[in-house]
C-alpha cells in the first residue's frame, strides 16, 4: 500500500480557496501555499472507510491515479506537485490551470478554424502520445478534461487533466472496463472487450469532429441511442457543418473512428498525418 505524506491538517501548509469543480471523487479547490504564496489546485478525495461503503473513493484507485501522475511529467499533462493524507481524505496538489476547459472555449466560439483545431490537436496528441509511450491510457478524454493553460493567450497550452479512470498496462495484461462518457467511448468499451490505448484515439476522433463542427458525431437523444450509433458507426459529415472542412481533416477523423481498435491510427501516426503535418 502506498504511503502518502501524513498531514493532520492540510490547512497548516495551504490556504484553501474557492471550489473549482466537483465530481464523484470529491472537490477540486484553488489552494495557496503558505510558505511561497504560490497557487495550486487541490483535488480533495474522500477515501472509503470500509469496503462495503459506497461513499468516497477506494484507496486503491487513488493510489493508481497517483502512480500514473508520478509517471507523467509532460508540458501537456497536468503536473502533480504533492500528495497528502489526513484521516479519511487524500489531497492531490496539482498544477493550477487557469485558462478554462476546451469545452467552454468551443462553446464560446461555436467551432474553431482548422488552423486553431490543428494547434489544439497537435498538443493533445503530444500529451497522449507521451502517455501511450508509458503504456498509460487515459480512458476519459473529452473536452471537459482538456484545459487551457491561460485564457485566450495566442499560444495557450493544452493541459490534459483528470486521470481518475487512467490505466497503466502491464506487459501481456488483458484489461476491460465499462466506464467513460457515452459520447466519447469506442465500440470495444461498449462490447466489454479487452482494451488498449486505442480507446483514447477514438475519443480524439470524436473531439476533433466536435472542434471542427460544434456537433457530437454519435450523440442521440438518450445514452442508449448514442451507444447504438457508436456500435453502428452511425455518423456523417453533414454539409451544413462540414461544407468548408478540408478533405484532409475528414480523412484524419475517419482514420480514428474505426471500429477495429487494431486498425485505428496511433498518436504518433496522427502527428505524421498530412492534416497535422503538411508535406
Ligand atoms: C480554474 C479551474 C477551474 C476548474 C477546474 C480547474 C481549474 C481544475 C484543475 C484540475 C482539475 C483536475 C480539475 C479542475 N477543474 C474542474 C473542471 C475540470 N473539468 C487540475 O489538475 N488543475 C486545475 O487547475
Amino acid at each position: 500500500m502506498a504511503v502518502f505524506n501524513k498531514l493532520d491538517n492540510v490547512e497548516d501548509l495551504y490556504e484553501i480557496g474557492e471550489v473549482l469543480g466537483s465530481g464523484h471523487f470529491g472537490q477540486v479547490r484553488e489552494v495557496r501555499e503558505r510558505a511561497t504564496g504560490a497557487h495550486w489546485a487541490g483535488k480533495f478525495l474522500k477515501i472509503r472507510k470500509c469496503a462495503s461503503s459506497r461513499l468516497g473513493m477506494e484507496r486503491k484507485s487513488v493510489e493508481r491515479e497517483v502512480e500514473v501522475l508520478q509517471a507523467l511529467q509532460h508540458p501537456n499533462i497536468m503536473a502533480l506537485k504533492d500528495v497528502f493524507e489526513s484521516r479519511a481524505e487524500v489531497v492531490l496538489v496539482l498544477e493550477l490551470i487557469s485558462g478554462g476547459e476546451l469545452f467552454d472555449f468551443i462553446a464560446e466560439k461555436e467551432n474553431l478554424t482548422e488552423s486553431e483545431a490543428i494547434e489544439f490537436m497537435k498538443q493533445i496528441l503530444l500529451g497522449v502520445g507521451f502517455m501511450h509511450s508509458k503504456q498509460i491510457g487515459h480512458f476519459d478524454l473529452k473536452p471537459e478534461n482538456i484545459m487551457l493553460s491561460a485564457k485566450m493567450a495566442p499560444n495557450t497550452d493544452i493541459k490534459i487533466i483528470d486521470f481518475g479512470l487512467a490505466h497503466r498496462f502491464q506487459p501481456g495484461e488483458e484489461y476491460k472496463c465499462m466506464s467513460g462518457t457515452p459520447q466519447y467511448i469506442p465500440p470495444e468499451v461498449i462490447n466489454y472487450e479487452p482494451l488498449s490505448t486505442a480507446v483514447d484515439m477514438w475519443s480524439i476522433g470524436v473531439i476533433t469532429y466536435i472542434l471542427l463542427s460544434g456537433m457530437s458525431p454519435f450523440q442521440g437523444d438518450t445514452d442508449e441511442e448514442t451507444l447504438r450509433n457508436i456500435i453502428a458507426l452511425n455518423y456523417k459529415f453533414d454539409d451544413h457543418h462540414f461544407s468548408m472542412t478540408s478533405a484532409m481533416a475528414k480523412d484524419f477523423i475517419q482514420k480514428l473512428l474505426v471500429k477495429d481498435q487494431n486498425e485505428r491510427i496511433t498518436a504518433q501516426e496522427c502527428l505524421q498525418h498530412p492534416w497535422i503535418k503538411p508535406l
